[in-house]
C-alpha cells in the first residue's frame, strides 16, 4: 500500500495544495493520500489573530472532501493530538506503527524541499518515507529540484521523486491572506473553504450573512454540505429559477431558497434536534425517527435565522420534502426543482421534467404519487403531509376543493 501524506499549515488551504496533491496521487499511483495539518508548525510562527489549529483542520476538510475521492483521499488530525511543536519525524513514525506495511510518501513544494536538511531528524524523515516534491512557481528551477534530489539522496539515502505539475497555482497561503483582507482572491479557493472562511470571519474576510450575495450565499451553504451534494444544489438552483422564470415567481427567491435547501443536510440526528430545540421546531411521531425528514426544518429555520431569507423562502424550504396542502408557487416550483433538477435519474423523471413546465401542479401531483410508492415499496412510512398535498392536488385537478 502506497501512502502518501500531505503536511502544511494550510492558513488557509488553497487551491496550488489541490492541484499538487491531485496530481502526485496520480503520478505517485498513491492508494491513499493523507492531509495533515500542523498544529504549531516548527519552523514559523502562526500570525496573530488567525483561525485556530482546529479551524484549520475543518478547512483542510472541506478542501479534501471537494476532490471527491473519499475512499483515497482523507485528512488526519494526529499532528493536533499530540502536544508541542508538530515535528515531520514524529508524524512519520507514528503513521508507520500505525501501517507497517505501508510505503510511505511525503509530499511536499520546493521551499520544503529546499530545506528538508534543517528539518528536525532529516535522517529519520529519509529513513521512513521517500520525499516527493513539485515547484510551486514557474520560476521555480527544475534543475535546483534535481540538485537538492541529489544531495538528499546522497546525504541520507533519500528515495526522491521530482514531479512537474502540469498545472502550477501559483500562490501562496500567505499572499492569500493578504489578497482575502482586501476582498479578493476568492479564485484560488475552493467554494466551501471560501464559505467556511465567510461564516467564521477569518482573514479580515466580514460579510454580513443576512445580505449576502448570492456567490458568498452559495460558498456558505457549499461549506456546510459534502462536496458530493453540491452538484444537486446547483442544479436545483438552475432549475428553481427557470420555473420560477416560466410560472412567474420570484427568480431571486427560487435562487436563494434553491441553494440554502439542503444546508443542514449532514447534521447528525443529534444536532439536528439540537436545531430543533433552538427554534422550538415541534416533531412528530415519523419526524422524531427520520433524520431525512428534518433537515427541510431545521434548514429553513437556519436560512431564516442566519442568511435572512423571507417568510416565504423559509416556507419553501420548509416543505420541499414532504410537500403539503394548499402551496404556494415558490413551495410548489423548489418541490418539483428539487425533485427532478438535471442531476436526477430515476424512471419517470423525464415525465416530471415535461410536466414541470406544462402544469406545475400535475408535476407536483406525480412527485407526490412517486414519493409515496416509493415509501411503500421501501416499507418505510409515508408523511401525513405527502398524502395531503396528493389530495389537496387531485381534488384541484377534479375541479373541487377537499373538504
Ligand atoms: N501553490 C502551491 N503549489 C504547490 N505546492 C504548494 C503551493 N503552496 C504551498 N505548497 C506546498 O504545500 C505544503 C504546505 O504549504 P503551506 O500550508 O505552508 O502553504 P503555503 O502557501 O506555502 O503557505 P505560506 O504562505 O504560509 O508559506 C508545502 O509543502 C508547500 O511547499
Ligand atoms: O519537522 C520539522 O522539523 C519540520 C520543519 C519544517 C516544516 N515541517 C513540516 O512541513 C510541512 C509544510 O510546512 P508549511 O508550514 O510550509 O506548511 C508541515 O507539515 C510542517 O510541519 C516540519
Amino acid at each position: 500500500m502506497k501512502l502518501g501524506i500531505y503536511g502544511g499549515t494550510f492558513n488557509p488551504p488553497h487551491l496550488g495544495h489541490l492541484a499538487a496533491a491531485q496530481f502526485a496521487l496520480d503520478a505517485l499511483k498513491l492508494d491513499q493520500l493523507e492531509f495533515v495539518p500542523a498544529a504549531a508548525p516548527p519552523h514559523k510562527t502562526l500570525p496573530e489573530g488567525g483561525p485556530s489549529a482546529e479551524q484549520r483542520l475543518e478547512m483542510v476538510e472541506l478542501a479534501a472532501d471537494g476532490l471527491l475521492l473519499p475512499k483515497k483521499v482523507s485528512v488526519s488530525g494526529m499532528e493536533l493530538h499530540r502536544p508541542g511543536k508538530s515535528y515531520t519525524a514524529d508524524t512519520l513514525e507514528q503513521l508507520q506503527a500505525a501501517n507497517p506495511e505501508a510505503e510511505l510518501w511525503l509530499l511536499m513544494g520546493t521551499d520544503m524541499f529546499l530545506t528538508l536538511q534543517n528539518w528536525r531528524e532529516p535522517e529519520v524523515i529519509t529513513r521512513l518515507a521517500g520525499i516527493c516534491t513539485f515547484a510551486r512557481t514557474q520560476s521555480d528551477s527544475g534543475e535546483l529540484l534535481e540538485t537538492q534530489a541529489r544531495y538528499l539522496q546522497e546525504t541520507f539515502g533519500a528515495r526522491t521523486c521530482v514531479l512537474q505539475l502540469p498545472h502550477i497555482v501559483d500562490v501562496s497561503s500567505t499572499q492569500l491572506r493578504e489578497l482575502l483582507a482586501q476582498g479578493k482572491g476568492q479564485a484560488y479557493l475552493s467554494p466551501a473553504v471560501y464559505g467556511y472562511i465567510i461564516r467564521q470571519g477569518l482573514y479580515g474576510v466580514h460579510y454580513d450573512l443576512k445580505q449576502l450575495p448570492d456567490r458568498e450565499l452559495r460558498a456558505c451553504s457549499y461549506s456546510m454540505i459534502r462536496a458530493k451534494r453540491i452538484a444537486h444544489v446547483q442544479g436545483t438552483e438552475e432549475e428553481a429559477v427557470r420555473l420560477a422564470q416560466r410560472w412567474g415567481a420570484d427568480e431571486e427567491k427560487a435562487r436563494r431558497g434553491a441553494i440554502l435547501h439542503d444546508c443542514t443536510k449532514y447534521l447528525t440526528m443529534e444536532e439536528q434536534l439540537q436545531l430543533c430545540r433552538k427554534y422550538g421546531i415541534v416533531l412528530d411521531d415519523l419526524e422524531q425517527q427520520a433524520v431525512k425528514l428534518l433537515h427541510a426544518k431545521t434548514g429553513a429555520c437556519v436560512a431564516r435565522d442566519v442568511y435572512g431569507v423571507s417568510d416565504d423562502v423559509y416556507e419553501a424550504i420548509f416543505w420541499h420534502t414532504t410537500g403539503k396542502a394548499d402551496m404556494t408557487l415558490l413551495e410548489k416550483i423548489l418541490y418539483i426543482a428539487d425533485y427532478m433538477e438535471p442531476n436526477r435519474d430515476f424512471p419517470g423523471v423525464e415525465r416530471l421534467r415535461t410536466l414541470a413546465y406544462q402544469d406545475l401542479d400535475q408535476a407536483v401531483l406525480a412527485g407526490c404519487e412517486m414519493s409515496i410508492q416509493e415509501m411503500k415499496d421501501r416499507g418505510l412510512p409515508v408523511h401525513p403531509n405527502t398524502v395531503r398535498a396528493r389530495e389537496w392536488l387531485r381534488s384541484k385537478s377534479s375541479g373541487k376543493e377537499p373538504c
